[in-house]
């Protein structure tokens, strides 16, 4: 059931309006040409301090700079030992405290619970007496062991192991172990940048709208979404319907950015500008059309271009289906820019029979991309999502159920959702293991 075909892939006709329904790429497929169109994005590098690489790419892979540890040190807070004991504190036993450098000519390190001082001064870790100390009566034999309680430098890493690979998303524990690792800085990905071009007269950037207006969806989530993708958004035009201030919004954009995200104007209605002014921007060795629309609901108006020396993401007006193009196109066009590997949708096992033929007529010849969330867990056998599909059947992974209010104008289905599910037009039924993206990304 969960297959992630290439047959459709790649460029189709510049004319883009129009286009065969047939040459729209389904969902999957709509992720790989997203992802080609983004390695083929500038990929500057910069050096960042650590403290500002967390959620950055990495752009080479980083290595280990000296052992980790690079000292042989106590793991116990009391005295560094040679031989069995008793020992003179200064002669063969030293006081240690848990992290501290352990004397090289030590064969151990015995906890100070476990000693007693049999005369003079050696009462713990830190202090240096000039004591006789032993162990204590009853007291276990292992803290004597060769190596026992010293961590010896080089047992966490080598110098020359691996910290990271060039194109991981860095986590602040890779981030603290390069730091333990020896680095200050470390090469990562610009973000790619990105501009918005939110369209629509009816669009209302805060209040209570009245009757024929909307409150916008996109404004208040974009940026932060963009960069929870990697990028950044470093430019943003809200304007209406029209010709005119659509053209000079594009020209303004594509002249700072390099991925242009565009709301709305994408159906073919005389107030539909935004296509039409992509369109004419397709020119050249470099302009294309990567894909006019998809073989998807919600969101088949979606479009992915080439032109003026950006990529273009055209996301439909409808919320949901804006979202659902985001997650898909978007989200993978960055992956390419950023030299991150295309994604491999895990798969769940949809909790109820999905017969697309249902709703809307002639949506059942269309892949359907829906929000989702996990079912009740007893109904399901399966326990925890798996990244990985073990049988086609869908028996052993997790029962997802689809969101209610999932409309391509709603945004209800989507808030509750942890993920969007993959269906193929033939539907999909209980307990079929389906594609699942998680969200939000
Ligand atoms: N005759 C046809 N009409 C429509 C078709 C079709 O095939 N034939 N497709 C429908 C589908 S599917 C979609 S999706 C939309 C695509 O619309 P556009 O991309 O052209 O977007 P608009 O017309 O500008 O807006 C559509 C809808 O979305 C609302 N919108 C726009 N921006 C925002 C925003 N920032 N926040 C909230 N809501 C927004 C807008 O008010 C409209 O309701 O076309 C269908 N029609
Ligand atoms: O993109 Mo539209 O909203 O398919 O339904």
């Amino acid at each position: 059931m969960v297959e992630n075909g290439t047959s459709q892939s790649g460029q189709v006709g510049a004319s883009g309006l129009g286009a065969d329904p047939a040459q729209a790429p389904n969902p999957l497929d709509a992720m790989a040409i997203a992802y080609e169109s983004g390695t083929r994005l500038p990929a500057p590098q910069v050096t960042r301090p650590l403290a500002e690489c967390v959620g950055e790419v990495l752009a080479q892979d980083v290595r280990v700079v000296r052992d980790v540890p690079h000292y042989d040190s106590s793991a116990m807070d009391g005295f560094a030992v040679r031989g069995p004991g008793p020992w003179i504190v200064g002669e063969n036993a030293w006081p240690v405290a848990t992290g501290s450098l352990v004397p090289s000519e030590a064969t151990s390190v015995v906890r100070q619970e476990w000693v007693q001082v049999d005369a003079g001064e050696a009462s713990g870790a830190g202090t240096a007496g000039a004591g006789r100390i032993s162990l204590a009566p009853g007291a276990p034999q292992r803290d004597l062991e060769p190596g026992r309680n010293i961590r010896r430098a080089g047992r966490e890493a080598l110098s020359g192991e691996l910290v990271a690979r060039a194109g991981e998303l860095l986590t602040p524990a890779q981030v603290a172990f390069a730091a333990v690792a020896g680095h200050d800085t470390l090469p990562v990905c610009a973000r790619p940048r990105v501009g918005l071009l939110l369209t629509g007269t009816e669009v209302v950037a805060s209040g209570l709208p009245q009757p024929g207006f909307v409150r916008d969806a996109f404004g208040p989530q974009l940026p932060a979404y963009v960069r929870m993708l990697g990028a950044e958004v470093v430019a943003s035009e809200r304007i209406g319907d029209g010709e005119a201030e659509t053209e000079a919004a594009l020209e303004k954009l594509v002249g700072q950015c390099d991925v242009v995200v565009s709301t709305g104007g994408t159906g073919h209605s005389r107030v539909d500008e935004v296509r039409r002014a992509a369109l004419r921007r397709v020119t050249g060795e470099t302009g294309r059309v990567l894909f006019p629309e998809l073989n998807m609901r919600p969101g088949h108006p979606t479009f992915l271009m080439e032109h003026s020396g950006v990529v273009h993401v055209g996301l439909p007006g409808n919320p949901l289906a804006a979202m659902v193009a985001l997650r898909l196109v978007l989200a993978h066009v960055l992956r390419g820019a950023l030299g991150r590997g295309i994604e491999q949708p895990g798969a769940v096992s949809l909790a109820h029979d999905f017969d697309p033929g249902q709703g809307r007529s002639g949506a059942g010849s269309a892949w359907r991309v829906m929000p989702a969330k996990p079912g009740d867990t007893s109904a399901g056998e399966g326990g925890q999502q798996s990244t990985q599909p073990r049988d086609t059947s869908g028996a052993n992974l997790q029962r997802w159920e689809l969101c209610d209010k999932r409309g391509s104008n709603m945004l209800r289905g989507l808030a509750q959702a942890r993920g969007l599910v993959v269906i193929p037009p033939e539907g999909a039924g209980a307990g079929d293991a389906v594609a699942c993206l998680p969200l939000p990304v």
